[in-house]
């Protein structure tokens, strides 16, 4: 548990309501949120972003962790961070939680400077953290675990309902130290949970999830950001950006190299698609409708900005021939070809910072 989150042990009523501000609709009632004209992209309004973060650096001696970064999430978006390991993800994020000194730049979340020791604990109250490393007591049960956290906020979720989310039901009277890897970090969501932040960060939250968990977390994070919450997240998995993520930034050598909606990202919305397929046997490249050249495994590959026409002329130049088009796929850049450009084996080692490098 990081330092100052402790605070005397109060467990809460019972019978608390989920929702504890009237404009936001309960984090699991399962339906869309109403939106008034001036709301933002999912139901929450417009106006000071949640995080506005300028210029950021931090060293650790002479690594240059993070150097020079600049994003800003919007009320109610799920933003994700991108980057390999040693990318400088975790350092932003603890600078903005404020367990971490920055050593320059500009950093406002929810309106307030995480660095500012006379806000701090405003600033614990409205928001929730799923760290890499949360250090919970082990011979506390996962009930005790839930409830003596949801002791630190002043309006906590209820602690069986959270329980219920994160799919711990049945192993409430459990110690931790019993947990599977995947429980623990279910523990950790439920602890991220249970203040019903305003905003929580989430640090690789489903590492370790089996896929139907995974999924089920994956669930979680969209119904809390259907109920306004905003959520700021790193992962390694593209899939999950994909999934979850309005926007994205490609974090590499402690700078960010790339952001946009997962969609557009490096632009893949505009690349060129790939149509490959396997050809009818005895069928030459030189015999097909449109220009191919050789893939892997058997295939062969037809490049162009627009698949449609060149599928039109290869599926009806098959049907002619009463064939078939075997292992017919088309393709633009995933995100993870896309990521994978972008932080190549090249990039992504910290710099060392000049001579008297702060810490
Ligand atoms: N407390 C520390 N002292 C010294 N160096 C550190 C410290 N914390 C992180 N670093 C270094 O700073 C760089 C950025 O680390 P950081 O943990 O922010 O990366 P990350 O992108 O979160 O990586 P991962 O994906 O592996 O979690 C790395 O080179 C790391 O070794």
């Amino acid at each position: 548990m990081p330092p100052g989150r402790h605070r005397p042990f109060v467990v809460p009523g019972a019978d608390r309501p989920l929702c504890r501000t009237p404009d936001r609709l309960p984090w699991n009632a399962g339906m869309e949120p109403m939106r008034r004209r001036d709301d933002g992209p999912h139901g929450r309004p417009h106006g000071t972003p949640a995080v506005v973060v300028e210029a950021l650096r931090k060293s650790y001696g002479p690594v240059r962790a993070v150097d020079g970064v600049d994003f800003t999430v919007g009320r109610g978006e799920v933003f994700a961070l991108l980057g390999r390991n040693g990318a400088g993800k975790t350092t932003t994020l603890e600078i903005l939680e404020g367990f971490r000194a920055r050593d320059a730049g500009r950093v406002e979340v929810l309106g307030l400077d995480p660095g500012d020791r006379a806000t701090a604990r405003v600033l614990r109250e409205r928001t929730g953290l799923v760290l890499q490393d949360l250090a919970v007591e082990p011979y506390l049960t996962v009930r005790e675990t839930v409830a003596r956290d949801a002791g630190y906020y002043p309006a906590p979720r209820d602690v069986d309902e959270v329980i219920g989310a994160v799919g711990l039901a049945g192993l409430e009277r459990r110690r931790v130290r019993a947990l599977s890897g995947g429980q623990k970090r279910r523990l950790d969501l439920a602890l991220g949970l249970v203040g019903d932040p305003d905003l929580l960060f989430l640090d690789e939250p489903t590492t370790g999830f089996d896929p139907n968990a995974r999924r089920s977390a994956w669930r979680l994070v969209r119904r809390l950001r259907d109920a306004g919450t905003t959520i700021l997240l790193t992962t390694h998995s593209m899939a999950e950006a994909q999934a979850l993520a309005d926007r994205v930034a490609v974090v590499s050598g402690g700078r960010i190299v790339a952001e946009g909606t997962p969609a557009t990202l490096g632009g893949r919305d505009t690349a060129r698609a790939r149509i490959r397929f396997e050809p009818p046997p005895g069928c030459p490249p030189a015999e097909l409708p449109v220009a191919a050249v050789p893939d892997a495994d058997g295939l062969v590959a037809v490049d162009c900005a627009e698949p449609t026409e060149s599928l039109h002329l290869l599926t009806g130049w098959a049907l002619r021939r009463g064939t078939v088009l075997a292992r017919l796929t088309v393709d633009r850049p995933s995100l993870e070809d896309v990521y994978l450009r972008l932080t190549g084996p090249d990039r992504g080692v910290p710099e060392p910072a000049p001579e008297g490098g702060v810490r």
